[in-house]
């Protein structure tokens, strides 16, 4: 794929047909854990625009925790997850409240979309989550999407949004990427730190997580920081979607394109979002150690793994969990989706595909890692 110009990129984002706004928790609260409606107002003002002018808009929205503590008697950001989940609880809720209002100002309806990292995973998740937001969008709706915080489960959740944005813009197949913070733009290290420098093109994505140096969130509010933006950024390139990065009150321009903020270049073309999330949001569980033959073989690309190469089984993990593949040296070689429990897999360990079936039945004789399931790392 043939680098696309600084310019070519911004070009990409004004003509996108279908584009995902991501906007964090401090672009939209007050410090004190109460919705910012001046902030939000604005927010919207720029999104309308844009769908009114003919774009289909998906709003991912952080916010449901900083906006829940403050009416829950909270001075801070709560620290535990019962709590922080309660807080979502109310807050998401009242966000939603806000958004109908502000959207209704321009007779846009919006649509709640409350994901796990699940549904971007599982096929049927997945296929339910792609038909219901394409639909809303056919139907001219503003779907706002956020993390169900009030439910999901502590050891797989994202956490921020900006992970489950880059996987949004995959699921409804965007022309581009808007992360809207509450800094202006990508800086060579975080702006408090002195001699930082504003980065307006990040050609390659994957060179930039090398060079830049980030830091986690330190608004009070707000969760991933620079990491896993830049993380977001790096999963729409792969994904062959151009993305910006900018503060919330730059949306109208960098959405028209404007040199606002960073912009980043896609670097392939478009994969699937499964593996995606296999490759950069999963959580390994366990560890399969496979010998060399089959080590070869997955290194080599579009390889199952089947038992008659693993050696070893590690963890306590259930079918459908992500497992790391390990070579005989305990380096990592590949991430993928475990076909079995843990506890099945044992006296499967060695044997072929024949002899599988033979011994335990049909269910036993297929791969412990499918090859749609399974990413190198
Ligand atoms: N290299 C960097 N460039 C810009 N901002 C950075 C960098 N490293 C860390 N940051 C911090 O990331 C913060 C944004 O992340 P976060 O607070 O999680 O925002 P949000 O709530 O919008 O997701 C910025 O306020 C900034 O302090
Ligand atoms: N889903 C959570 C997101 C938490 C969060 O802080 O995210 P972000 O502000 O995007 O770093 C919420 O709505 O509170």
């Amino acid at each position: 794929m043939v680098q696309p110009t600084h310019e070519r990129v911004r070009r990409s984002i004004a003509q996108a047909q279908t584009i995902v706004v991501k906007v964090g928790s401090s672009s939209l609260t007050m410090p004190s854990g109460h919705l910012d409606p001046t902030k939000l107002d604005a927010l919207v003002a720029a999104l309308a625009c844009a769908r009114l002018q003919g774009a289909r808009i998906v709003l991912v929205s952080s916010g449901a925790i900083a906006a829940g503590f403050g009416p829950l008697g909270f001075e801070r950001r709560p620290a535990d997850i019962a709590t922080q989940q309660a807080c979502a609880s109310v807050g998401q809720g009242l966000l939603m409240a806000r958004y109908e209002v502000s959207f209704g100002r321009f007779g846009i309806r919006v649509g709640q979309i409350l994901i796990t990292a699940e549904d971007t995973i599982r096929a049927t998740q997945y296929h339910n989550a792609q038909r219901t937001l394409d639909r809303l969008l056919d139907l001219g709706v503003v779907p706002v999407v956020n993390e169900n915080d009030a439910l999901a489960n502590n050891e797989i959740r994202f956490g921020d949004n900006d992970r489950l944005s880059a996987l949004v813009a995959n699921i409804v197949r965007a022309d581009a990427l808007v992360l809207l913070t509450d800094v202006d733009a990508l800086y060579t290290a975080p702006p408090s730190q002195p001699g930082s420098k504003k980065i307006d093109f990040v050609p390659d994505v994957e060179r930039a997580l090398d060079e830049v140096k980030v830091a986690g969130s330190s608004s009070g509010v707000g969760t991933g920081g620079m990491v896993t933006k830049l993380e977001a950024a790096h999963m729409a390139a792969v994904s062959g979607i151009p993305a910006v990065l900018t503060c919330a009150a730059n949306a109208g321009p960098a959405l028209m394109g404007d040199p606002v903020g960073t912009a980043f270049a896609p670097i392939k073309r478009r994969g699937s979002s499964r593996r995606l999330w296999i490759k950069f949001a999963s959580h390994p569980r366990g560890v399969l150690v496979v010998d060399t033959g089959a080590a070869q073989a997955v290194r080599a690309g579009r390889a199952s793994l089947l038992s008659a190469g693993v050696l070893e089984v590690r963890g306590d993990f259930s079918a459908g969990d992500p497992i790391w593949i390990d070579d005989e040296s305990g380096h990592h070689i590949a991430k993928g989706l475990s076909g079995y429990d843990s506890e099945e897999i044992p006296r499967m360990l060695g044997r072929n595909t024949a002899q599988l079936r033979r011994f335990f039945g049909d269910e036993y004789a297929h791969p412990l890692v499918h090859r749609d399931n399974l990413v190198l790392v």
